[in-house]
């Protein structure tokens, strides 16, 4: 099995729902994101994918979220705009542009600060 890992990263504003606390006020990050994909069976060029396929894919969906106010963003009109649900959409919207590929996205982890990350993979 192998592993490939690929990062991006997008810049938005948000504020947090339900929330007590200074994140519900409107603020912003540079959040960082890393996706995990595995995959078996290399290809003639000895590639599971081309690097510059997923950065790309990954660039497609991280430039939606660039320089919004993420509460605008239909999908998180309904769930508020944290770590985990970023990481979970970016995962969601990424396997689905890779499912014509022989591969697997394993883990997409969102990075709010060089401190706080949160990651979303499935469970078996
Ligand atoms: N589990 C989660 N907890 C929090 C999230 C989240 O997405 N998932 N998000 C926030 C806020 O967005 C906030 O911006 C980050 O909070 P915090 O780390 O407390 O603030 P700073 O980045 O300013 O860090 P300092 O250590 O206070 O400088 C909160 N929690
Ligand atoms: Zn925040």
């Amino acid at each position: 099995m192998f592993e490939l890992t690929v990062r991006g990263h997008f810049d938005a504003a948000h504020f947090l729902r339900d929330y007590q606390g200074k994140c519900a006020q409107i603020h912003g990050h540079t959040w960082q994101v890393e996706a995990k994909i595995r995959g078996e069976k290399l290809g003639t060029a000895g590639m599971l994918i081309d690097f510059s396929l997923l950065k790309s894919k990954l660039k497609e969906i991280t430039n939606r979220l660039d320089h919004i106010l993420l509460n605008d963003f239909p999908h998180f009109s309904l769930v508020n705009p944290t770590a985990e649900n970023i990481s979970a959409y970016i995962y969601q919207e990424f396997a689905d542009s890779l499912k014509e590929n022989e591969v697997e996205v394993f883990a997409v982890t969102v990075w709010e600060s060089t401190g706080a990350a949160a990651t979303y993979f499935r469970h078996e």
